[in-house]
């Protein structure tokens, strides 16, 4: 390629000797087409060939980058006498073309040793699907790789197109009809013509003509560089787009994404002649001596290097001005043997976002891995290998790097960096109450500052002044929103390395998904408006029930672009990846019977005027939230509800309860003497089994210990009072607990000679991203409406350096509306695949009567509703009755017929997985754990899964 263009081939002055370990680049290492560097959006149009340049400026859509003011001749010009282009390639992105072309990367490639072929980049072997390439362009191991963003979003008007006529597209400029003699076109649009109507679209997809009546010839007959004039404004025709251009938006911003040269770097950069730069680094060349800065730090040779991927041409075009020797980048051997190789395919991900080699100009990334999977190790050695190393000459990328995570993982991640690489290698610094910003600024030992984000916000000015070269945002899903004082603090900061770490899936609101991706790169994906109309609003009406086969499609092909888009600088993996690396996951379903007690005050509630109210169908101001609490404090136990009913009777302002007459007989329900500081474990049906099963652990399994979650801070205290009772240790973490203490509280629990028996943790207040792995048994004490924050504290104990077999129990009260929630997780989030987000309460859901009828059915007679409902074969057979659970996962009884269907653990649990599991009612003879055993007695039914379970010899 590129044959006629005559570029002096000089070799680089540095260089041949050091070519064994070092990959030279041979600057320019043979002929390249260099770009014209504006827009390369419509470069191609007629009309802007032919000399009309001048009077048209070039329109550019927002969140597209302009790459230079000038326009093209100039550049041209600026290439210099020995560059020209081949025919054609000027109304092409040459740049564009050779990134994708695979023969560029041959022929950098080329000028580096033999040993090359010898050597293997040694991630490719590891994973065995994944392969860095040195041309930016990335392969990702599908089968484990779920790229966020909008596979199950789909989809839009088609309004424009009349039924019976095929649709045509037309780029075209646009200016109002005016008499004036110098006129100015206003911008570029899209044209739609469909038989006699057109519409007229801005680059942002907002419509700004529509129109019918003109003749089938007039306007299907339209050629590039024809004007004419429809709805009021004068067009003129740049040319014909394919319908799938437009179906999948990308007309509206071609250049976003497409890896062409819209480049920060080259906006801010003047264009420079590369035959300049080839005179500039021989002078400065002299001034490096030290030529073994040009050594990669650590041998790319060895057996099991970890090589990051190589440059390609318009990466070095753009970012090593001065022509230095290209240095391998090798990851410290140190930390590459705990790699696992996902982890590794990570790191590449990684690195070829924050050096801009997946999308020219665009820096950030977001790594979405599930829970546990070493998002901070991969984040760690990213770091640690920028830090010291560069490309170019060696020059390290980065000197400091800033770290925002929750208050609570501040200390873990300082703990992270001393366990993977020492105390020796890195000075890391975390800001707390003994710690002050000034010490991090004054010294030049630490290279990383690690923060809460409530202390950025305090030290945000100081923070501001210091210049941070990578900003890792960990639990970064609390960006979504853009207006936020957080968000709005680190936006303020100009480091444009970015990367979000979050362990939960960000796809779910488009919206907010858009805002962390403005984040990451902002400008990607255009202004917000522009967002809205050319992706949301089409995904979403695709969405609709009554949306037509035409709008339908359009949102399929908006949302699939959407997420080639976001791909490239997107990656979540899922757990399997680390399946093999951990112990056995036994999980189980425990639904509780509930006592006597709860039962009585439960159809009191369900009878109260608050919520026939409710049910009457007028949701406006019903007291629906206030009926849902107390039945969910009333599974808890009911001393939670008496508490609660007894405030509210001494608090005058609480109108609310008086409106509905809430309380009315629920007081007289309870014993007269009824004390609920002394409150008995058995008038709680998941009490009673929590005893037992505190207890069967304790006896049966001494050197193991329990994580127990619950949302509520009262209901921890009732947990706590239990623990004191029963003389077992327990350590607490929630909301009120001082950060500073929260990293020795966990380390205290996970240490080997510990002493505490269970860890009380507040889900909501320190779910995320905590190490519990001390912990064996964890016991889900109530469930949120939000599957999200189930899943998040699950993940605390089945984690990388979990020991024992790992026990989750989940506990329900039979018939109560925690079954509903259950499902309700189930059934709807697992069918659309999505997860709904941590911030997510039952506040943010709208329920339907239908629903707040179910939700407010007590069923007495059922030993398990939810089973009733998975419509399983097991009822009419009586099959579970006599299943065995030492019996391998793959014999499950209740398979399903036709509709059987794998197990798919990206997902959501669905109800036809959940079906799959094993499941017993609580009589069943034998149950084979000896866990369960003991708690039978109470329990009506289990469902019950194993995960990696060892195999049966
Ligand atoms: N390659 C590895 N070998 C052994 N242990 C590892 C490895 N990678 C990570 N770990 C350990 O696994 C645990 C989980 O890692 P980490 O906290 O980084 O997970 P995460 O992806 O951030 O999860 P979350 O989303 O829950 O925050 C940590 O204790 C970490 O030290
Ligand atoms: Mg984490």
């Amino acid at each position: 390629m590129g044959a006629s263009l005559g570029f002096p081939l000089e070799p680089c002055a540095f260089g041949s000797d050091l070519c064994h370990t070092v990959f030279v680049s041979l600057w320019p290492p043979e002929p390249i087409c260099y770009p014209s560097l504006p827009s390369m959006r419509r470069s191609s149009a007629p009309s802007q060939l032919q000399g009309s340049l001048a009077k048209k400026p070039r329109f550019i859509p927002p969140g597209i980058i302009r790459t230079s003011n000038l326009n093209e001749n100039e550049k041209v010009n600026e290439l210099g006498p020995n560059i020209t282009f081949t025919e054609g390639e000027t109304t092409k992105n040459p740049l564009l073309h050779l990134q994708t072309d695979s023969r560029i990367c041959n022929s950098v490639l080329s000028a580096v040793s033999s040993k090359k072929s010898a050597r293997e980049i040694n991630i490719g072997k590891s994973t065995g699907k994944y392969w860095p390439k040195a041309t930016g362009e990335v392969s990702v191991d599908t089968t484990n790789t779920a790229f966020v963003a909008a596979t199950e979003i789909s989809e839009s008007k088609g309004k424009e197109a009349g039924p019976g006529h095929s649709t045509k597209y037309f780029s075209v400029f646009w200016r109002k009809l005016s008499k004036k003699k110098h006129k100015k076109w206003e911008g570029d649009a899209i044209l739609i013509v469909s038989g006699r109507s057109f519409t007229l679209k801005d680059l942002e997809g907002r419509v700004i003509g529509r129109g019918t009546a003109y003749t089938l010839k007039d306007l299907d007959n339209l050629n590039e560089g024809e004007t004419t004039v429809i709805g009021g404004k004068e067009i003129e025709v740049m040319g014909k787009i394919s319908s799938d251009d437009y179906n999948s938006g990308r007309c509206f911003q071609s250049s976003v994404g497409s890896s062409c040269l819209t480049t920060s770097q080259i906006t801010q950069k003047p264009f420079s002649n590369p035959v300049k730069n080839i005179c500039k680094s021989n002078t400065e060349e002299k001034n490096i001596d030290d030529s073994s800065n040009f050594k990669p730090r650590h041998d790319p040779y060895a057996q099991n290097s970890f090589v990051m991927p190589r440059p390609d041409k318009s990466h070095q075009w753009i970012f090593n001005k001065n022509c230095l020797p290209l240095v391998d980048v090798v990851v410290d051997p140190y930390l590459v043997h705990h790699l696992r190789p996902h982890q590794k395919e990570g790191i590449v991900f990684l690195y070829e976002c924050v050096m801009g080699m997946r999308m020219n100009g665009r820096f950030g990334a977001i790594l979405a891995d599930e829970m546990g999977l070493g998002k901070t190790l991969q984040c760690i050695s990213l770091i640690w290998t920028l830090l010291r190393q560069g490309l170019y000459g060696g020059k390290p990328i980065i000197k400091k790097t800033l770290i925002v995570t929750p208050g609570s993982l501040v200390t873990n991640w300082r703990k992270e960096f001393q366990k993977w690489l020492g105390t020796e290698r890195i000075k890391v610094f975390t800001l707390d109450q003994a710690h002050k910003i000034e010490d991090f600024i004054i010294s030049p030992l630490y290279s990383v500052l690690i923060i809460s984000y409530e202390m950025l916000l305090r030290c945000l000015d100081q923070i501001k002044n210091i210049k941070f070269d990578l900003l890792i945002c960990d639990e970064g899903h609390r960006l979504k929103n853009s207006s936020i004082k957080t968000t709005t603090a680190l936006v303020s900061l100009s480091c444009e390395k970015r990367v979000i770490l979050t362990g939960t899936p960000v796809q779910n609101d488009l919206q907010e998904f858009y805002a962390l991706i403005e984040f990451v790169n902002p400008g990607i994906l255009g202004s917000l408006s522009s967002y809205r109309k050319i992706y949301e609003e089409p995904i979403i009406i695709s969405r609709e029930p009554s949306a037509t086969q035409e709008e339908k499609k359009l949102g399929e092909k908006r949302a699939a672009e959407l997420t080639r888009l976001t791909g490239l600088f997107i990656l979540r993996r899922t757990q399997e990846v680390i399946n093999k690396y951990l112990p056995p996951k036994i999980e189980s379903v425990i639904f509780c019977r509930p006592g006597i007690l709860q039962i009585e005050l439960y159809r009191k509630l369900l009878s109260s005027q608050a919520v026939r109210f409710c049910l009457q169908g007028i949701l406006e101001n019903a007291p629906h939230l206030l009926c849902i609490g107390a039945l969910k404090k009333l599974c808890n136990h009911p001393c939670l509800l008496f508490k609660s009913l007894k405030e509210k009777e001494n608090n005058s302002s609480s109108e609310q309860y008086e409106e509905y007459n809430f309380s009315e007989g629920l007081i007289d329900a309870y014993p007269a003497d009824y004390n609920p500081n002394t409150f008995s474990e058995t008038d709680s049906g998941k009490l009673q089994v929590l005893t037992k099963l505190l207890a069967a652990i304790r006896e049966l399994s001494p050197s193991e210990k329990v994580v127990l979650v619950s949302n509520y801070t009262q209901t921890l205290n009732i947990l706590q009072a239990v623990c004191t009772r029963h003389g077992y240790t327990c350590t607490r973490l929630d909301g009120q607990t001082p950060v500073v203490q929260r990293q020795q509280i966990v380390d205290g629990f996970n240490c080997k000679h510990s002493s505490v028996f269970i860890f009380l943790l507040s889900s909501k207040a320190g779910g995320v991203g905590l190490n519990l792995i001390g912990g064996s048994h964890l016991i889900l004490y109530d469930i949120d409406w939000n599957p999200a924050t189930d899943i998040q504290a699950m993940a605390r104990v089945w984690r990388d350096g979990q020991k024992h077999s790992v026990h989750i129990y989940r506990l329900l009260t039979t018939g109560t509306i925690e079954e509903k929630i259950y499902q309700r997780q189930i059934s709807k989030q697992g069918l659309s695949g999505a997860v709904v987000d941590l911030a997510k309460t039952s506040e943010h859901i709208q329920f339907s009567v239908e629903e707040l009828k179910n939700l407010f059915t007590l069923h007495e007679d059922s030993d398990c509703v939810t089973h009733d409902l998975l419509d399983c074969e097991c009822v009419e057979k009586k099959e579970h009755q006599a299943e065995s659970l030492e019996e391998p996962s793959t014999y499950r009884s209740c398979q399903l017929g036709p509709n059987h269907q794998k197990l798919d653990s990206k997902k959501p649990l669905s109800m036809s997985q959940l079906k799959q599991w094993k499941h017993f009612s609580g009589k069943h003879q034998n149950l084979h754990d000896p866990f369960l055993e003991r708690i039978k007695e109470n329990v009506s039914f289990i469902f019950q899964n194993v995960t990696n379970q060892a195999p049966v010899k």
